[in-house]
């Protein structure tokens, strides 16, 4: 039997003897490299933290003491020695092991959020809580990365712990240099100061003890130096130095980014197709070569958010403002103002955090600022608090926010040109995390919506949002295979809803939305609210993501799950007309619909 295996708990890795940490930790690392490389997932910075989590969890009985992962995709080794070596196999697989800490999965995880510098907030609150239980011998570990420490809340947090010396909380700093790329700005230099033997830290000089650097791949080291911050019973950062990627000489020597995530093993000789990210970095660097007014900014995701051309064409014009989204919307706003026009590009999920940026810095001030949401809907892997599902919630809120989705590469092109265009306030593009869709044509126009499919005599209209055209023509195609004929729109600009849209749709017997967003506040209950307003009586039915946390899977699976796919709206469409498991014996005279079709030459 492996020594992982023998592991069920952090008890019987205390009992192995030092000699066997050694063994134990190649062990894991090689298990790591085989596995992920098989699921996907996030390989380098697991294999950096390895001995980091051996020493941990044998100087720290969790889960009685309370150990924190800061964004938790690096809590693989963690989950290993948390007797969950046999659920690596089934890693973000639907039904398996979530990719992050998971609290029905195991005591010893307290934090499911994905989203970074949160660690030292939930660390400050636990300490809080175990000081007013009264002589509570807990200690609170709070594993934070040199990127995550860039976003402001780690500095929010930091403020507070600092000032409570009688509260101790073991703040392990995982300094690896990089998130994806090397840690940006003033406290990576600081970082690396540190490394180089510079004396007197920052948390220093905030009145926190300092510990190290340390070497983090040292686990001898490194439990001496847990101990001694264990005794100290004050706020302490232990600095440890590791390598993302450490022990897999393919991920130490990936310049991009140590293999910070890798996509699921497939079979040799699959053609890789060009994803939405993409198209998005080709036509950005189109505009950016005719609109030397246009910059982009990213929060340390350059190359996942597709800016890595932009940023060799005008590497002048870009900014990587580190994890910070908050910072990097209302930079924008400022570079609005001083007359240029800011591209924000971030995983939608993401920009939830930035929401006040965006409604009182960028769209009060009815700043040109254009939001790139990417990895926006159902991306399915990396779990609930990635999906992008609560941006045009949030988005339709904000007064002035023109909100657009392209649901090809053509109209991506178009939409963003649209968008730099648009020079009174904020717009937003959204897209999925997914492999660009073809050419869907143009067939005719009903309000300032393209028409995909028109019908002399349709029995419903569904109105598609961005790349759900796809399924929506998949459900036509469905529909008049049972002698039921839809007509298909894409609005192109969802937010606010046109009227004429709204108008034109009063004549038609049904009306189906599709967005691949939650339903809470999406375009459906923004179509619905349009058609009250303007006293226009619809027979209408929303689809849209359940407005609750999905649990990790397969994008296409929760998407038709979800009844987001061809079938899906088809199965909703005849059971609204009634029509479920009988033959179709409706038609309503063409003299009830107001909204006339004009049929356009396809371009
Ligand atoms: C708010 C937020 N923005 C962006 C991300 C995407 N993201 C995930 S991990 C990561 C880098 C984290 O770097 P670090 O904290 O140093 O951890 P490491 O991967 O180096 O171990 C980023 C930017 C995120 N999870 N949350
Ligand atoms: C943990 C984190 O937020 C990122 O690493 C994210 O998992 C990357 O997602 P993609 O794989 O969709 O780029
Ligand atoms: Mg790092």
């Amino acid at each position: 039997m492996s020594i992982v295996e023998g592991i069920s708990g952090p008890g019987q890795l205390r009992e192995l003897p030092e000699s066997d940490l050694p063994a134990l930790a190649a062990e894991i690392r090689q298990r790591l490299i085989d596995s992920v490389s098989r699921t996907g997932g996030h390989l380098g910075p697991n294999l950096g933290v390895v001995e980091l989590t051996i020493a941990l969890h044998r100087v720290f009985c969790s889960p009685h003491d309370a150990i924190v992962w800061d964004t938790g995709h690096q809590s693989y080794v963690h989950k290993m020695l948390t007797g969950r070596h046999d659920g690596l196999p089934g890693l973000r697989q639907t039904g398996g092991m979530s990719g992050y800490p998971s609290r029905a999965e195991s005591p010893h995880d307290l934090v499911e959020n994905s989203h970074a510098s949160t660690a030292l907030s939930y660390a400050d609150g636990l300490a809080k809580a175990f000081a007013l239980g009264g002589g509570d011998d807990r200690a609170v570990v709070a594993v934070v990365g040199d990127g995550s420490l860039t976003g402001g809340m780690c500095w929010e947090a930091l403020n507070n712990i600092s000032a409570a010396p009688d509260r101790p909380v073991i703040i392990v700093l995982n300094d690896n240099g990089r998130s994806y790329a090397p840690t940006v700005g003033a406290l990576g230099t600081h970082l690396a100061a540190l490394r180089g033997g510079l004396s007197g830290s920052l948390f220093e000089q905030l009145g926190l003890a300092y510990l190290g650097p340390v070497d983090g791949h040292d686990t001898g080291a490194l439990e001496a130096a847990l101990r001694k911050a264990r005794a100290l019973r004050a706020p302490v950062v232990v600095h440890c130095l590791t390598r993302k990627g450490y022990g897999y000489p393919a991920a130490e020597a990936d310049e991009a980014d140590r293999m910070h995530t890798i996509s699921p093993a497939k079979p040799a000789g699959t053609p890789s197709r060009p994803t939405w990210t993409d198209a998005l970095g080709d036509e950005l660097v189109e505009i950016g070569q005719r609109r030397p007014d246009v910059v982009a900014i990213t929060a340390a995701m350059l190359i996942p958010t597709g800016l890595q051309a932009f940023a060799r064409r005008f590497p002048d014009r870009v900014y990587d403002v580190g994890i910070a989204e908050q910072h990097a919307v209302t930079s924008a706003a400022g570079l609005a103002m001083g007359g240029r026009h800011p591209v924000v590009c971030v995983y939608a999920t993401f920009l939830n955090r930035a929401f006040d940026q965006v409604l009182m810095d960028v769209a009060l001030h009815r700043m040109p600022v254009t939001f790139v949401l990417d990895r926006a809907g159902v991306t399915g892997s990396d779990g609930p608090s990635h999906n992008g599902m609560w941006d045009l919630s949030l988005l339709g809120m904000v007064p002035g926010m023109r909100v657009a989705t392209p649901r090809d590469r053509r109209r991506l092109g178009e939409l963003l040109c649209e968008a730099v265009d648009h020079a009174d306030g904020p717009t937003a593009l959204r897209f999925p995390k997914a492999e660009v869709a073809g050419e869907l044509p143009t067939v005719g126009r009903l309000g300032s919506a393209d028409l995909l499919r028109a019908h002399s005599d349709p029995d419903v209209l569904i109105v598609s949002v961005g790349p759900m055209a796809g399924a929506a023509l998949a459900a036509a195609d469905e529909l008049a295979r049972q002698g039921v004929y839809a007509t298909v729109a894409d609005p192109r600009w969802i937010l606010p809803v046109d009227p004429a849209l709204v108008r034109a749709a009063g004549g038609y017997r049904l009306v189906v939305t599709v967005e691949d967003s939650g339903e809470h506040g999406g375009f459906g209950d923004a179509f619905a609210r349009a058609a009250r307003t303007a006293g226009i009586d619809l027979r209408l039915r929303t689809l849209a993501l359940d407005q609750r946390f999905l649990a990790h899977g397969e994008r296409k699976a929760m998407l038709a799950e979800q009844g987001l796919d061809g079938p899906g709206i088809a199965r909703t469409v005849l059971g609204a007309l009634g029509t479920a498991g009988t033959t179709l014996t409706l038609r309503e005279t063409p003299a009830l619909r107001v909204g006339s079709v004009a049929p356009v030459a396809t371009p």
